[in-house]
């Protein structure tokens, strides 16, 4: 039998890590993670916010196009996109309780405006709620991701007064059955800590005339979880929400698919968020929404970055966009020896130019689409181990051939 592609350890300073259990190809496949719980990221009143018209299946968050079979929840309305998506609902995502409980924070928010985060965390409350009414192993799977409440510290008090919000809000309007665990506004804050940390969101439908594509899910990956982050990842995650079902695949699995080869040992690490952000802003995202300073190769070199530097970055991407992106095939041999290439030969290369990784990165693997940022990554190699050359952003789905880069 075939070693794993990746496997779990510690790495100081890091926590949990995945790492290359042997040397791994670019586009190789090295997880495919279905979700523990799965909740919609639509506020319950639609006004003052910005969402596509879409219509999505409250199960499986597949769009609902007017081909699809129209069913929906009796007493709450909510839309699925087939009688097996419902059927399966009614057992796991949509029992009576989080039925009712959906239809009671309905009816609270449309008379009590509130921002959209507090109705998402609502939203994911009951998802949570629901699973340990539903499986208290899977329960038991969320509570042993990342995140903790500190309960010394203050400095979070934006989190404590929206946890407290939430949960006296689910209490007072739909209290959960008696659970093993208990409900308790303890176990509220571990629950939003998890949902902080791990939750991947699940985006509408690509378009270019859209700029500010919004989330139209957010997910559990039970495994995904344990992927860290790096300014210029080695592996991207895609997403098939609208996928045609088929037998035996699930339209909410997510594969993590690496970007390029890497030895054996090296961790393997994703962006938690569009490569294309700026030193700051990345710096910002990664301390208030992950709690950690990234000190990855490309941070450290942009830390003393000017403004016209960081934009000089940017200009690399838009110089391939004007090319549409030819002419720099030839670069891709060369360069890829140099990534798979010890340690310190990327350091001289840095300390030689410090554009070198990001400039690379930005020609090869990122995606020129108007308002995509996606990442491209090679179509899986065959069971022969051959590259068909292709490459496939996660973002818009397009694709580009390599000597098209
Ligand atoms: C989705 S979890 C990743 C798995 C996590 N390390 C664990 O032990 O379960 C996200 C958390 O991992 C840690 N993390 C992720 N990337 C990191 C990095 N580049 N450097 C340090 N910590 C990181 C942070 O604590 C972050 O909040």
């Amino acid at each position: 039998m075939e070693t794993p592609a990746v496997g779990m350890t510690e790495i100081q300073g890091r926590g949990r890590a995945m790492v290359a259990l042997r040397p791994l190809k670019g586009g190789e496949i090295v997880l495919r993670d279905s979700p523990i719980l799965l909740y919609s990221a639509l506020p319950f009143h639609s006004d003052n916010h910005h969402h596509g018209s879409n219509t999505y299946c409250s199960n499986c968050f597949t769009t609902i196009t007017p081909q699809s079979q129209n069913v929906s929840c009796s007493s709450c309305g909510c839309r699925f996109c087939t009688l097996a998506c419902q059927s399966t609902a009614s057992a796991t995502s949509h029992t009576p309780w989080a039925c009712q409980a959906l239809i009671r924070l309905r009816n609270y928010f449309s008379g009590h405006r509130q921002p959209l985060d507090l109705q998402i965390q609502a939203r994911f409350l009951v998802s949570a709620y629901n699973l340990a009414l539903i499986s208290p192993s899977k329960f038991q799977t969320l509570l042993s991701l990342q995140g903790s409440v500190d309960s010394d510290s203050n400095s979070d008090s934006d989190s404590n007064s929206s946890a407290n919000f939430t949960h006296s809000l689910i209490s007072s309007v739909c209290p959960p059955p008696p659970l093993e665990l208990g409900f308790d506004l303890e176990l509220t804050r571990v629950l939003l800590a998890k949902d902080k940390l791990n939750a991947f969101g699940l985006m509408e439908p690509f378009s270019e005339q859209n700029e500010d594509r919004s989330v139209r899910s957010y997910g559990i990956y039970p495994v995904a979880s344990f992927f860290n982050h790096d300014c210029l990842p080695n592996a991207c995650r895609f997403d098939y929400l609208d996928a045609a079902k088929t037998s035996g695949s699930s339209n909410t699995e997510m594969t993590i698919r690496m970007i390029h080869d890497v030895p054996q040992g090296r961790e393997i690490c994703v962006s938690y968020f569009p490569v294309n952000l700026k030193y700051p802003e990345r710096q910002k995202r990664l301390s208030d929404d992950y709690g950690f300073v990234c000190d990855c190769d490309r941070c450290k070199v942009e830390a003393g970055w000017s403004e016209s530097e960081e934009d000089g970055v940017n200009m690399v991407h838009m110089d391939n966009e004007d090319e549409g992106g030819d002419g720099e095939a030839g670069m891709d041999e060369e360069i890829d020896e140099q990534m798979e290439g010890e340690d310190d030969v990327m350091m001289k290369e840095e300390e030689e130019d410090d554009c070198f990784p990001h400039a690379y990165f930005f020609l090869n693997y990122m995606c020129d689409r108007k308002n995509c940022w996606g990442t491209l990554a090679p179509l899986a190699p065959s069971a022969n181990g051959i590259t068909s050359g292709r490459m496939e952003c996660n973002v818009c789905g397009g694709f580009k051939d390599l000597d098209q880069v």
